[in-house]
């Protein structure tokens, strides 16, 4: 643990943050407070940090005009957002009640109390935030899975796992706030032989040439910086993590976004997935690896 600089000079200690750039991503995941994401996870307590994909249920939504109209479309949009999480988890393959898995970058731990939901196990989460942290723990404890569901404030570069702990591990759009080849190299160390690794992620299109400016937008919006699908695909065979599947997402995540598009919770950034994702230069995709 370290303590990093503020550009005033003043050293503020920020555990987990192994350099300033991480205190900065601490610091915005502190602050953070999205209706979209609050108003979304209230629906059923499971709190996202994601996108959606599939189709929008225009029968459950209703009539535009209808009172409840709102209400439903909040519903629609989280639903989407939890069918991400089924599709990542889905990808993980077999896993058994005895299991560990790591989810690097957990946010307010939707995806990982899915995960226990569905397979029964142990799942530890790694993120920056200490707000998201104590989120994410508070739900397990009123949830009752504290022995099975936690949260830590630390670097997914550097984590205290043991080799070769995890059946399976995940970076549910977390990964472009880290260096591709850092962070399968600490995948590939925790995973077992045989375990999966999977990323659902936004990554730039090679074939498009550079990051157009609407991914340059997304950048600055949330302080990230998106990689290529080239990038991922070669740290991932330079750390022993061989692509089992490479889905692109991107027609199946259109749908949420044309619809948050509509509803009032927008945050201005629709415009630029929709736009990056139609002309090409953006993709979301799914990678799934085994570490061989
Ligand atoms: C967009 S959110 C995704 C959260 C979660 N995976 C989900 O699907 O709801 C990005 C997350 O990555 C985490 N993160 C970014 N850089 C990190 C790092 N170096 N170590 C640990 N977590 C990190 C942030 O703290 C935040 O929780
Ligand atoms: C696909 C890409 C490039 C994602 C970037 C990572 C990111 C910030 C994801 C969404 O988080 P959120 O749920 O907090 O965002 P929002 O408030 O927009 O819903
Ligand atoms: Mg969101």
């Amino acid at each position: 643990m370290t303590s990093t600089e503020l550009s005033t000079g003043t050293s503020v200690f920020i555990p987990g943050a192994a350099s300033p750039y991480q205190g900065d991503i601490a610091r915005y995941w502190d602050q953070e407070a999205r209706p979209v994401n609050l108003r979304l996870g209230d629906v059923d307590g499971l709190y996202h940090h994601h996108y959606g994909i599939g189709d929008v249920d225009h029968a459950a939504l209703g009539d535009t005009a209808d009172s409840a109209y709102e209400k439903k479309l909040i519903a629609e949009l989280h639903r989407l957002e939890s069918a991400q999480s089924d599709v990542l988890l889905h990808n993980l393959g077999a896993i058994k009640n005895g299991d560990t898995l790591v989810d690097a970058g957990c946010g307010r731990g939707g995806s990982m109390v899915m995960a226990h939901q569905r397979f029964g196990c142990r799942v530890e989460g790694v993120t920056l935030s200490a707000k998201q942290a104590d989120f994410a723990n508070h739900r397990a404890r009123e949830l009752g899975i504290e022995d099975h569901v936690r949260a830590r404030v630390c670097n997914m570069l550097a984590t205290p796992f043991e080799t070769g702990q995890a059946a399976a591990s995940w970076n549910n759009e977390s990964s472009m706030y880290v260096d591709l080849h850092d962070l399968f190299a600490e995948h590939s160390r925790v995973l077992g032989v045989g375990g999966r690794y999977v990323t659902i992620t936004g990554c730039w299109n090679p074939r498009y040439g550079q990051p157009s400016k609407w991914v340059s937008q997304i950048n600055a919006h949330f302080e990230c910086n998106i990689h290529s699908r080239r990038e991922y695909l070669r740290a991932m065979a330079d750390n022993r993590l061989v692509p089992q599947a490479v889905i692109d997402l991107t027609p199946a995540t259109l749908p949420y976004w044309k619809l948050r598009a509509t509803s009032s919770l927008v945050t201005g950034i629709e415009d630029a997935f929709i736009n990056s994702y139609e002309d090409g230069s953006f993709q979301y995709v799914l990678i799934a690896a085994d570490r061989v």
